[in-house]
Parts: structure tokens; C-alpha cells; sequence
């Protein structure tokens, strides 16, 4: 197949810009797909195969972003780029139900502890992660070799979790907001929140192994949930009086279907971001979050793969029950 243009040629950082790329100038082949099928992903790594993006959710896709962002950068500190909506209307349904059904998810449970007690804590949504850390990169046939050396990847750099490459689906989203962000990502971390009682408490992504001031695409796919951002306390400094607070409330984002929210500059230094519980109207539907970011340790691509696969079982979406169901592999194949 041959490319009609380089993607390259589409190159400007956060602009407005009409990607007309032909199924046959698709990004995926920049980063081909591990296996031999063309209508699938697969990787030793993948409980089951995930289907490519469908040629048409890929032509609509070709239109993003679909509205100019918006900077939001009015309070210290905070930087963002907000895009009501980022993927086209005609597409944001249909990539979330091919989404739910396509790919699979963990109920992620871990221990802390806390002023000298374990606590287990259970994450309250369903999480799943794909990618590896700049130190390695797969090869076009799944293989995990040395950035530097393009040797195999010894087993002791990741003691506890096997990377698993990005899926085209992914991939073709994460190579068009390359595009239009002007950053690189090596992960995707996909969020699904079943309905208002899953959710994310107040973070910020400000691991070192992010490198400083990282930029992180969040994509919004489903039900609306608010994004809550405020800013961190501001610690005391030695013999100065004490700081002055930013006393504003909480900023909220309405997040909806399609929308994309640029995290960029100092924001994760700064900034604490949640999606908050939701009851009573607008809190039945699942929702969709693709978050893309880039890790610089390896350090990053053990963490990542703790909390977002952990060593649970696979839940995948029973498009019949219209719930997520515990994937047992024996009943698939029966
Ligand atoms: O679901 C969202 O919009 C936010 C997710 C998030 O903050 C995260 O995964 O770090
Ligand atoms: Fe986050």
C-alpha cells in the first residue's frame, strides 16, 4: 500500500487542520500491527485478540480535532487545551460502543500502608494500560528491544509486568493527537467508569518518570462526568510567612462525549484533577477515558502496569447483559 502523504506533512502543533487521510495513508502503518491478521490486533500479552478500527470510524476520525481548543490558563499554574468536542459528533458513539466491546479491563486491588496498617484499597473503576517506556520499543512483530542497542529486552528490566504493545485502535488516535499536540506518547492508560459510583479521587500525574511538565491528552468517550481540577496546597517556606492560597473553587469541566482535555505545562506540578461520584440524574452511563502520555524511566512502565493490570482477573463488556462480566477464557472458545 502506499502512502498518499507523510504524516509528517500534517505536522502543526495544536492547530485546526483538516486531516484527509486516505484508509490507505493511515497512520497504522507507521506503527504496524503484531499479527499476521489484518482485521485484528494480537500480542502474546492479550487475553483475546482486539479488532482494528473499522475503515469508517477511521475516515471520521481523519476530521479531527473537530472544534478549535480553547486555552484555559487564567488561574496559576493551570494550563489547558480544551476541545468540546475533539472527535467528530458523527463518530464519538460509535468509537465508544466499538471501544467497550473491544477491549478488555482489570478490577485492580492493591495494598498500601497506612501509619503502620495494610489497607487493601479497591480501585473504583475499571482500568487498563498498553505500552512501554522510552528505554524500550516494540518491533513491527511484537518484540520488546533495547531503544538504544535494538537487542531483546532482558527479563530483569520489568521484574513485574509484561508490556504490551498499543492495539491500532489506540495507536491511530494516539498518532493523530501526536499530530495535533505536538508531543509524543508511549502509553495509553483507558479508564471505563461503569456509572456515577466509579471514579478517580484527586491526583496529579506528577511522577518524576513523566520527566517535568509533561503533556497528557485525556479523551472522553459516553456518559458526561465533571473533571474537578483545584490547585495543591502551597507548602510553607522556611521563616516566611504563609503563603497566600488560591481561595477560587474547584474548577468543572463538564467532560463529554468526544471531548479531549490537553494537560500541559506546569498543570501537574500544581494542579490536583478528579472525577468525582455522581448520583441521581446523568449517573447511569458508562464512560470511556483514553488518557496518552509519555514515560521516560522505566520505572514508569512498572508502575503503570501495577495499577492499571495488576494481577486480577479480565473483565470484558457482555454487550448482552450490558455489563461488564468477568472473561473467562474456557467459555469463549466453548
Ligand atoms: O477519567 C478522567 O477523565 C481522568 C482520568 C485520570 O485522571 C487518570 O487516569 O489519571
Ligand atoms: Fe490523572
Amino acid at each position: 500500500m502506499s502512502k498518499k502523504r507523510s504524516l509528517d506533512s500534517f505536522f502543526t502543533p495544536t492547530s485546526r487542520k483538516k486531516v484527509c487521510l486516505t484508509v490507505e495513508a493511515a497512520p497504522s502503518e507507521v506503527n504496524p500491527v503484531y499479527t499476521s491478521s489484518t482485521e485484528v490486533s494480537n500480542h502474546k500479552t492479550y487475553p483475546f485478540p482486539i479488532p482494528r478500527l473499522p475503515p469508517n470510524i477511521i475516515e471520521q476520525l481523519n476530521e479531527v480535532p473537530a472544534s478549535q481548543g480553547n486555552e484555559i490558563n487564567d488561574q496559576p499554574d493551570l494550563d489547558l487545551l480544551y476541545f468540546q468536542p475533539y472527535i467528530p459528533p458523527t463518530t464519538e458513539r460509535e468509537l465508544f460502543e466499538f471501544l467497550r466491546n473491544a477491549l478488555f479491563f482489570y478490577r485492580v486491588q492493591y495494598t498500601i500502608k497506612r501509619y503502620g496498617n495494610e489497607t487493601r484499597i479497591n480501585t473504583p473503576r475499571f482500568t487498563t494500560v498498553y505500552g512501554v517506556d522510552t528505554s524500550s520499543t516494540f518491533t513491527p512483530d511484537g518484540a520488546l528491544i533495547d531503544s538504544q542497542t535494538s537487542k531483546p529486552v532482558l527479563p530483569d528490566r520489568y521484574k513485574t509486568c509484561t508490556p504490551r504493545p498499543i492495539p491500532h485502535c489506540l495507536d491511530y488516535l494516539r498518532q493523530l493527537t501526536e499530530i495535533f499536540t505536538g508531543a509524543t506518547y508511549n502509553f495509553c492508560l483507558v479508564n471505563y467508569y461503569a456509572n456515577g459510583a466509579d471514579s478517580i479521587s484527586y491526583h496529579s500525574d506528577d511522577e518524576r518518570f513523566l520527566g517535568p511538565n509533561p503533556s497528557i491528552a485525556s479523551f472522553s468517550l459516553g456518559a458526561t462526568r465533571d473533571f474537578c481540577m483545584k490547585h495543591k496546597p502551597i507548602p510553607p517556606k522556611d521563616g516566611e510567612p504563609p503563603p497566600e492560597q488560591n481561595s477560587k473553587p474547584p474548577l468543572k469541566l463538564p467532560l463529554a462525549s468526544g471531548d479531549m482535555v490537553l494537560m500541559r505545562g506546569k498543570t501537574q506540578a500544581n494542579w490536583l484533577h478528579s472525577i468525582p461520584k455522581r448520583k441521581g440524574k446523568g449517573s447511569e452511563g458508562g464512560r470511556i477515558n483514553i488518557t496518552f502520555r509519555k514515560g521516560v524511566e522505566k520505572y514508569s512502565t512498572q508502575n503503570y502496569y501495577q495499577y492499571n493490570v495488576g494481577d486480577g482477573g479480565v473483565w470484558k463488556w457482555d454487550a448482552r447483559k450490558g455489563e461488564m462480566k468477568e472473561w473467562v477464557k474456557a467459555r469463549e472458545e466453548s
